[in-house]
């Protein structure tokens, strides 16, 4: 990648780190000479409209909605992060994907990764679907799966690596490849909300647009709803830019405020979740009450060699399958301590869910099966906690869930099943 540099902190066998990262998050948009008073921190402008010198002469901001000098400040921060020219701050993640959606009209065709988050399932097959769109699923980890499902109509691929919750690494620079071969004007967007800007960089690897839920780990306190857009193409941003303003699906200035300041600690937390997620991950696999541990920073990952070629690392992002039944998933979720039992991720705190009675609750019986999302499958968002104290509540929570005995019986069972159905292929 042209944009990065060898970097002594680059976890082994990764991409090599963003070069000047810390020193743009920190830097970049809160340029002290921008303010008469020449606050370090930009203050949080608050005014919904601003004077102007004759009609029509104002001095670069005429009205709240349609641009906002602390939504200014995050907005930079965040393309100089993303190898961008531009960046536009929305009200939350969904205002993302449906701003960008109305770049199109009905009868257009939206390509869509299978597994995403719940909430973007439900948007382009419950909403976008509804007034028009011609809404496709494919799984993009299989080019050829990605190539076979192009239309003549198809206008929008929406990826997500890695997806929510099954962690699924989609090759980026290997599906625009494709989609632009077949027809340079398709736009290819990837949800870049897992990895962060930190730790992949989707417009360098040949996308259009990388959209974020920045609820997530761009702001990383858990305390901010928010979306965000960067992308390098003029037509595009002006059109996006116009879609901001008249959609009207903007962030407040307070909020903007929290989430540039959560940005500017991006490369310390990510480094950490990291770090503890590995440790978390690893303890899993080694586990005999955990099935399968989804963590693309392990080399079981099926994407592992992939994640290593496109990314700087991994978030703190881990799936997977307890022992068991339904029950066993939901008694170790609630005897969880240090994890809180909630939604959401990418915030300092761990947090634990269980996907199919949670987050993609609105996914169709039928699709989570496909996609396996099953009653056994747990998502933890790995925080920043004592490395220590993360792999002792997830042992005892474990321990609460699946006893000996009971992984006797488990284990008893399978063996038993696997015979039987040896016996009967013979
Ligand atoms: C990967 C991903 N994309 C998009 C969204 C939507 O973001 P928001 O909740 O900020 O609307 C979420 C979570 O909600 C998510 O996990
Ligand atoms: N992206 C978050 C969001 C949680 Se789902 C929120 C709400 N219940 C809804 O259905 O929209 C995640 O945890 O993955």
């Amino acid at each position: 990648m042209a944009s990065q540099k060898q970097n002594d902190s680059s976890a082994a066998g990764y991409q090599p780190l963003f070069k000047s990262f810390a020193t743009d998050a920190i830097h970049v948009g809160s340029e002290p000479e921008q303010w008469n008073s020449r606050a370090v921190v930009p203050p949080i402008s608050l005014s919904t409209t601003f004077k102007q010198h004759g009609p029509g002469k104002h001095a670069g901001f005429d009205y709240s909605r349609s641009g906002n000098p602390t939504r200014s400040c995050l907005e930079r921060a965040v393309a100089a992060l993303d190898g961008a020219q531009y960046c536009l701050a929305l009200a939350s993640g969904l205002a993302a994907t449906l701003t960008i959606t109305h770049l199109f009209k009905a009868g257009d065709g939206i390509l869509c990764m299978n597994d995403v988050y719940g909430g973007t399932n439900r948007y382009f097959r419950k909403v976008a679907a509804e007034v028009g769109f011609d809404v496709s699923f494919a799984d993009l980890t299989k080019l050829e799966l990605l190539k076979a499902a192009l239309k003549p109509n198809t206008k929008m691929v929406w990826i997500e690596t890695p997806t929510n919750p099954t962690m699924k690494v989609v090759d980026i620079k290997g599906c625009s490849d494709i989609v632009h071969e077949h027809n340079k004007d398709i736009i290819v967007v990837v949800d870049n909300t897992f990895m962060s800007s930190y730790f992949q960089r989707p417009l360098a690897l040949g996308a259009d647009i990388c959209m974020y839920s920045a609820t997530k780990y761009i702001n990383g306190h858990s305390d901010v709803v928010m979306g965000l857009i960067s992308l390098n193409r003029d037509d595009i941003y002006e059109r996006l830019k116009f879609l901001q303003n008249a959609l009207g699906a903007v962030p407040s200035p307070f909020d903007c405020y929290m989430c540039n300041r959560g940005l500017k600690t991006l490369h310390v937390r990510m480094k950490q979740h990291f770090k503890n997620a590995m440790a978390a991950a690893q303890f899993l696999e080694a586990d005999p009450r955990v099935d399968k541990v989804i963590f693309p920073g392990l080399p079981s990952h099926p994407q592992h060699e992939l994640t290593k070629r496109q990314c700087t690392g991994c978030p703190g992002m881990i799936t997977f399958y307890i022992k068991g039944k339904l029950e066993h998933a939901s008694t170790f979720l609630s005897s969880l301590k240090l994890f809180a039992l909630a939604e959401s991720l990418g915030g300092y705190e761990s947090l634990a869910e269980h996907p199919a009675i949670m987050t993609h609750a609105s996914v169709s019986e039928n699709e989570r099966k496909e996609l396996g999302i099953s009653d056994t499958l747990i998502r933890l968002s790995v925080g920043l906690e004592d490395e220590e104290d993360i792999i002792a509540d997830l042992n005892q929570a474990l321990a609460a869930a699946v006893s000996i005995s009971t992984l006797y019986v488990i284990v008893c069972i399978s063996i038993c099943r696997a015979s039987f159905s040896d016996q009967r292929c013979f």
